[in-house]
């Protein structure tokens, strides 16, 4: 039988145990795509006594790095652990040994993942990262390989499970944002520390790789405009459902000419768009080719086994490899120069919802601001409020540029007639 790949493992959580389990339910196939047989050789933990929900050789467990990244026969790192720096410095450490690596860590990838990968491919080590963005959905390697004759120019997508699983339960069952981020800690989706999840930094991560890759160019995170959901209300999914919108935490990068925006904020779609039917933990990236036209990658966006199955893919990859003699060539330099847009260049919709004074006039007023700056309106609806004399007012606008709209919204705010602009939430997806 041929000498076996030996695996160390740094963290055994949700996606380590599942990286476990695949590996051994799957020696079989495993054996049959590479020809010899995955062992993992070490494990790094925090607690060796810790109770797990996979069986392992308490032999394999350390709580010593060096004894898994240093072990001269360990050929493949796979890092399912997190962490940053002291992360990045172990990775680096076991790329400068020769040491393939995978891993599932964005925060890792969206900040130095080019310095990573450039010290991969001067060791001539493969360094695979697909489930860091989308979980069990094969999109890096999509991009990378099934399009790589075409020229993207825009991707959008639902790319964090944990806020997708909160924004369909609150607006499919009227749960308590609370009590749902609570669910999907309890079921391995969310990160350990949530509020990345929920204030979109997670998410402005995956963007940030995906554009990277989609547009060759060296998109940073901080290129990134975030905001997370923890504002959304249930009045506001309320008002969505009634003009037929869903709300969903959407990324979008896109490409004009050589111009590019990178973003991620809550959104409302119309309800027959694609992403709009994306739900729970599910996430779903949308891509536009300008030869390809449109294409949808949908699957599961987080959880044990569907990120587990991107890594071992990924560890996959990196043994046929080994079998070639071709490691070394994941990194592919940015080929353009990065240009971002100026607020002034990127257009959309927006949903806004104001408290206004119900007052003669009032409405006149608003509608001033707006036609000033040439923004039209699509919808308005007019409510009054329990609230002593106050009205609400919700306006969908036409295509409008962020940077008249962000100067419309200060506007509103300085209006003695507005009481408060009560939320405002990008429109996307509909026939422009
Ligand atoms: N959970 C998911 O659905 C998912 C999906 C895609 C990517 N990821 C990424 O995968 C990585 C792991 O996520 P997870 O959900 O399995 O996290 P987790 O918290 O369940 O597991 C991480 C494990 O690593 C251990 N660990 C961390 N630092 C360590 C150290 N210095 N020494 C020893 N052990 C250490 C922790 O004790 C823990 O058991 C993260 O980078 C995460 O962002 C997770
Ligand atoms: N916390 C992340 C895990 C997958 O990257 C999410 O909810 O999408």
């Amino acid at each position: 039988m041929e000498k076996p790949i030996l695996v160390g493992l740094l963290g055994l959580g949700t996606v380590g145990s599942g990286v476990v389990k695949i590996i051994e339910n799957h020696q079989e196939k495993l054996m049959h795509q590479v020809g010899c047989p995955v062992k993992v050789k070490k494990i790094l933990v925090r607690d060796v006594h810790k109770p797990r929900d996979v069986a392992v050789d308490p032999a394999l467990l350390t709580t010593s790095a060096a004894d898994v990244i240093d072990d001269p026969d360990i050929n493949v790192i796979i890092e399912v652990m997190g962490g940053v720096e002291e992360t990045k410095e172990w990775l680096l450490r076991a790329l400068r040994q020769g040491k393939h690596v995978v891993t599932a860590n964005k925060d890792l990838m969206a900040v130095y993942g080019s310095e990573l990968l450039r010290v991969a491919a001067e060791h001539r080590c493969d360094l695979f990262y697909e489930a860091s963005v989308a979980g069990g959905i094969p999109i890096l390697r999509s991009l990378v390989d099934g399009l790589a004759s075409d020229r993207i120019t825009k991707l959008m997508g639902i790319v964090n499970g944990t806020t997708n699983y909160i924004l369909t339960k609150m607006s499919q069952n009227g749960a308590s944002y609370e009590a749902v981020l609570a669910e999907a800690q309890a079921l391995g989706f969310a990160e350990a520390d949530p509020t990345s999840d929920v204030e979109g930094l997670d998410a402005a991560r995956k963007m940030a790789i995906l554009a990277r890759l989609g547009f060759s160019m060296d998109i940073d995170l901080d290129d990134v405009q975030v905001k997370g959901i923890t504002e959304v209300t249930e009045e506001d999914l309320n008002y969505g459902k009634r003009l037929g919108y869903t709300m969903k935490l959407i990324g979008i990068a896109q490409r004009d000419g050589q111009k590019v925006e990178v973003s991620v904020q809550p959104t409302f779609l119309p309800d027959s768009h694609p992403l709009a039917s994306v739900h729970n933990e599910y996430n779903a990236v949308y891509v536009y080719g300008e030869a390809v036209g449109e294409t949808m990658f949908y699957g599961p966006g987080a959880g044990s086994l569907p990120t587990a199955t991107a890594v071992v893919s990924d560890l996959v990859a990196v043994m046929k490899n080994m079998r070639l003699g071709v490691n070394g060539h994941s990194a592919v330099a940015p080929q353009y120069e990065k240009q971002l847009k100026a607020p002034a260049e990127i257009f959309s919709k927006y949903f806004l919802r104001i408290h206004v004074k119900d007052q003669v006039g009032a409405f006149a007023k608003i509608t001033t601001l707006f036609s000033q700056r040439g923004v039209s309106f699509e919808k308005i609806l007019q409510l009054p409020l329990k609230e002593n004399g106050l009205a609400e007012i919700v306006i969908v606008t036409h295509d409008a540029s962020q940077q008249d709209y962000e100067d419309i919204l200060q506007q509103l705010g300085d209006l003695e007639i507005v009481e408060r602009v009560q939320s405002s939430y990008r429109v996307e997806g509909e026939k422009r």
